[in-house]
């Protein structure tokens, strides 16, 4: 059987070769939080491990290298448990003797010298410091200037705040909160319970009143998204970016009168749906699997846009880079590129105009992605209304992390047809 570190080293070898998600491994809690805070930290550990080597080690040692540099300096390990364990890593990979007499001295001479000194220019500091490739705060600098630059870098590094969605329909949240034990917590909007840091979302998972529908796990910002559709009973609903579901199951538990078509371009995630529909009790939610962006032009999927179907209320929870919730999925931010970027806002673009055409004239879209980016979010909306100025904005974009660091950095903008 692998030993956690060994769990941890699998994952982030596979990370590391074609971008494996982390948190879906299934790995223990000690393995996952190396495995992710190794990922979260990624280029300030390749900087500690150049500092102390003269020639970049293989890929194998270098992860060994900066797993053990991370349990040594982030980590309540002790130093000697964190080397000695790291050498048994290497030899148990059949790495070979060279490569375990390698680590053991690259981490005794770190654990001699402690850490290294930063790079002076500021940009690369806050780069090294907060492991965000170069480019990414060259650009926030460029945007939001240096003070708010190093304040998004930083918050990557920050643990996200987890939070309960109660479901209304079955209890209320300080009920909830008294029964799960986890009273005194802040609750918001009446509906999100702040999960303390000390109690683990697995055990949470576990319990009877997450089996029988009462709470979901959901970040509070989805409220501000779903807040700018302004619901009223008996409206017809398309959220047509819907999987996993998270949102559409929150405007069901809001109003059961609303009448919700849920589709997505996955039918596999879609499919999830379906559980998660049944666990909350919801009955007002149709799927349906919607390529908003077909390949070709005539594809079958666009049946609902070409039918009479017509809908007051469209929500687009748009594919993005992510960028707004980097510490959550720590591994999108060294998959991220200008063109990756450009390309996603291209997606965004083609899923808003296609969406655009199921709106009922007076009815409400809104666009919304979790990245703060101009290109994925102002710039988007710009050139969809100066292309369709029969749409309009409706009042200033929401950004909910902005006024409260504890809600994930969402951008929502709403929008009407004319009549
Ligand atoms: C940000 S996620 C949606 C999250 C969801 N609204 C929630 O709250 O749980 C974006 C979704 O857009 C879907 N998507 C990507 N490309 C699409 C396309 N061309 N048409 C429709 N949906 C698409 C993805 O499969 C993904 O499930």
């Amino acid at each position: 059987m692998l030993t956690e570190r060994e769990e941890a080293f699998r994952v982030l070898l596979l990370w590391q070769r074609d971008g494996s998600f982390i948190k879906e491994s299934g790995l223990s809690p000690f393995a996952m939080e190396l495995a992710l805070g190794v990922c979260r930290r990624h280029l300030y550990l390749e900087y500690f491990v150049k500092s102390l080597t003269k020639k970049l080690p293989s890929l194998e040692a270098r992860v060994i290298l900066e797993m053990g540099l991370f349990q040594m300096f982030f980590m309540d390990v002790p130093d000697y448990a964190a080397i000695n364990d790291s050498v048994e890593l290497a030899k148990s990979a059949n790495l070979g003797e060279s490569t375990a007499r390698l680590v053991n001295a690259v981490l005794r001479t770190a654990r001699r010298q402690g850490e290294p000194a930063l790079p002076p220019q500021r940009v690369r500091r806050v780069s090294v410091e907060n492991s965000v490739p170069e480019w990414l705060v060259r650009r926030w600098f460029d945007v939001y200037g240096g003070d708010r630059a190093e304040a998004l870098a930083k918050a990557t590094l920050e643990r996200p705040t987890e939070w309960i969605r109660v479901n209304l329909q079955k209890t209320s949240a300080p009920v909830l909160a008294e029964k799960i034990g986890i009273t005194g917590a802040s609750i918001l909007y009446d509906r999100f319970i702040e999960i303390p840091r000390d109690v683990g979302v697995k055990l949470l998972l576990a319990l009877p009143e997450f089996v029988k529908g009462q709470f979901s796990f959901q970040n509070p910002s989805a409220f501000e998204v779903v807040k700018l559709l302004d619901l009223k009973p008996g409206l017809k609903v398309w959220d047509a970016c819907a999987a996993p579901g998270g949102k559409t199951a929150l405007m069901a538990e809001m109003d059961s009168s609303l009448e919700i078509l849920a589709s997505d371009s996955s039918a596999s995630r879609l499919e999830k749906m379906q559980d998660l529909m049944n666990r909350l009790g919801l009955t007002n939610i149709k799927t349906e699997v919607i390529d908003l962006a077909p390949a070709s032009a005539t594809s079958p999927q666009q049946s609902t846009l070409s039918s009479e179907a017509k809908f007051d209320r469209i929500l687009l929870d748009v594919p993005c880079s992510n960028m707004g919730v980097i510490a959550r999925r720590p591994e999108s931010v060294y998959r991220m590129t200008p063109e990756s970027i450009n390309e996603v806002a291209e997606l965004q673009f083609k899923i808003l105009e296609n969406a655009s055409t199921a709106l009922a004239p007076g009815g409400r879209l809104v666009y919304a992605t979790c990245s703060p980016d101009p290109t994925e979010t102002t710039r988007v909306i710009a050139r969809f209304v100066k292309v369709h100025p029969e749409f309009v904005k409706v009042g200033e974009p929401v950004l909910p992390g902005l006024k409260d660091s504890r809600l994930d950095g969402f951008f929502a903008q709403a929008l009407e047809y004319k009549k």
